[in-house]
Parts: C-alpha cells; sequence; structure tokens
C-alpha cells in the first residue's frame, strides 16, 4: 500500500496508549490505511509515548500546566497538530476538555474513543457508574468530537454483558479489548470513505457491521 493511499493522521494520548498500540499494530500489518504522522501527548510520563517511539513514530510532549488556561494550551496544541497536515485527528486517551475552538478546526475530522454505551455516562469513571446503576450490559463508543463532551454523533459502539462478580477492573479490562477492535475499525470506515459528518449528522456511504 502506498503512502499516497494512507490516511495521515495525528493521535493524542495521555496515558497507557493501548488503543494507540491497536491502531499501530493494524497500521503496520496494512489492515489499517493510515499513517501515523506524530503521537502527541500532554503528559510526558505516558506510556504511550514510548510504543510509538519503538514504532519510530515522531512524538511531541505539550503539558497543558504550562499554559495559563485551556485556549492557549489548545491553539499551541493546534499549531503542532497542522504541522503535520493530518486528515484526521484520533482522541486515544487524551484526557483534556477540548475548546470549541479547537473543535471547529478539526470538526468532522476529530474522532474519540468512550468507555461506554453513550449517550449513557459521559465523562470519567465509567465503569464504576455502570456498576453503581446496576447496568446489565455496557460498552464503548467512536463518536465525532464536538462541544457537547462525549455528545458527537456516534460512529460505532461494542456492547458488553456486566456479570454479578464484575469490579470495575475486570470490566475496564473487557471494555478495552473491545475498543481496541472497534477504534480501528471506524478509522477504517473514515480512511476509505465509508462515513462522513455533515453538520451534526453522520452520512454513511455504507453501513458498518460492530
Ligand atoms: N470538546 C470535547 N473535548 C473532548 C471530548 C469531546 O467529546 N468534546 N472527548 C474527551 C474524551 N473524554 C472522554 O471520552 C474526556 C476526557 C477528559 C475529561 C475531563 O473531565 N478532563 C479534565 C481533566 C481530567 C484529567 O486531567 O484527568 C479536564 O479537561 O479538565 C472528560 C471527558 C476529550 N475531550
Ligand atoms: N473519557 C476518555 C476516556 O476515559 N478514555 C478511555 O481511556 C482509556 C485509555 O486507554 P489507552 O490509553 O490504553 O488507550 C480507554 O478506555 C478510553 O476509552
Amino acid at each position: 500500500m502506498t503512502s499516497t493511499q494512507r490516511l495521515p493522521i495525528v493521535v493524542l494520548i495521555s496515558g497507557r496508549g493501548s488503543n494507540l498500540q491497536a491502531i499501530l499494530d493494524q497500521s503496520q500489518t496494512g489492515q489499517l490505511p493510515v499513517e501515523i504522522r506524530a503521537v502527541i501527548s500532554n503528559n510526558a510520563q505516558a506510556q504511550g509515548l514510548e510504543r510509538a517511539h519503538r514504532a519510530g513514530i515522531e512524538t511531541q510532549v505539550l503539558d497543558h500546566r504550562h499554559y495559563p488556561n485551556r485556549e492557549t494550551f489548545d491553539r499551541a496544541l493546534m499549531k503542532i497538530i497542522d504541522s503535520y497536515t493530518p486528515k484526521l485527528v484520533v482522541l486515544a486517551g487524551f484526557m483534556r476538555i477540548l475548546t470549541s475552538e479547537f473543535v471547529r478546526h478539526y470538526q468532522g475530522h476529530l474522532i474519540n474513543i468512550h468507555p461506554s454505551l453513550l449517550p449513557n455516562f459521559p465523562g470519567l469513571d465509567t465503569h464504576r457508574r455502570v456498576l453503581l446503576a446496576g447496568m446489565r450490559e455496557h460498552g464503548a463508543s467512536v463518536h465525532f468530537v464536538t462541544d457537547k463532551v462525549d455528545g458527537g454523533p456516534i460512529i460505532l459502539q461494542a456492547r458488553i454483558p456486566v456479570y454479578p462478580e464484575d469490579t470495575a477492573e475486570t470490566l475496564a479490562a473487557r471494555i478495552l479489548r473491545e475498543e481496541h477492535r472497534i477504534y480501528p475499525k471506524a478509522i477504517r470506515a473514515f480512511a476509505e470513505k465509508k462515513i462522513r459528518l455533515e453538520g451534526e449528522q453522520i452520512v454513511w456511504i455504507k453501513p458498518l457491521e460492530a
């Protein structure tokens, strides 16, 4: 597969980077037609940075604590991202809420994976909240990023049962496996132009099975 056929992407992380690893792995085997131009983290200690280094991918660290406010951090982040001219920005465990200016700049080319069956359980600490709510099922969602945090149009979801013996840790482990399956699938759909965002609506060129 030539580089001209691969979708140029930048991946934003904050921590472990297991979703980054899933994308990396499928990119390296050719299953996922993307070219990861850079991995950018707001956390210098993010384990995902080591994953990128091992794969020979350029990394950048931009610590949000070094900026007076969210707006100046996001503008600095946009400047770095745009230097790589990606066609898609992939949030993979990126733990900062992004400003309207950032979202507008990348609207339709900015996606996220969230560990719940959106629109239920937006925000943080979803596994524990799902257990506390006594839910019988849980899941993960890939969505376009909009101003409404975790409220953007949903691209793909995966569902798992919640067992009586489940803990937040066992749920997190099973959800991560599903994330690693659906995130590359959703990115591939975007790369192959099977989906696009029009306003707040997702236009499917061909339905995707989860
Ligand atoms: N404008 C948007 N920004 C972000 C979205 C989005 O849909 N719209 N998705 C999130 C990802 N996310 C959950 O999937 C999420 C990440 C972080 C937070 C949050 O409350 N962050 C705090 C800091 C938390 C920390 O540093 O540990 C904050 O930014 O103040 C909520 C949801 C990514 N951004
Ligand atoms: N609200 C954002 C959020 O909670 N994202 C979640 O953080 C984890 C990152 O794991 P990873 O760094 O190993 O990909 C993933 O479970 C992802 O869904």
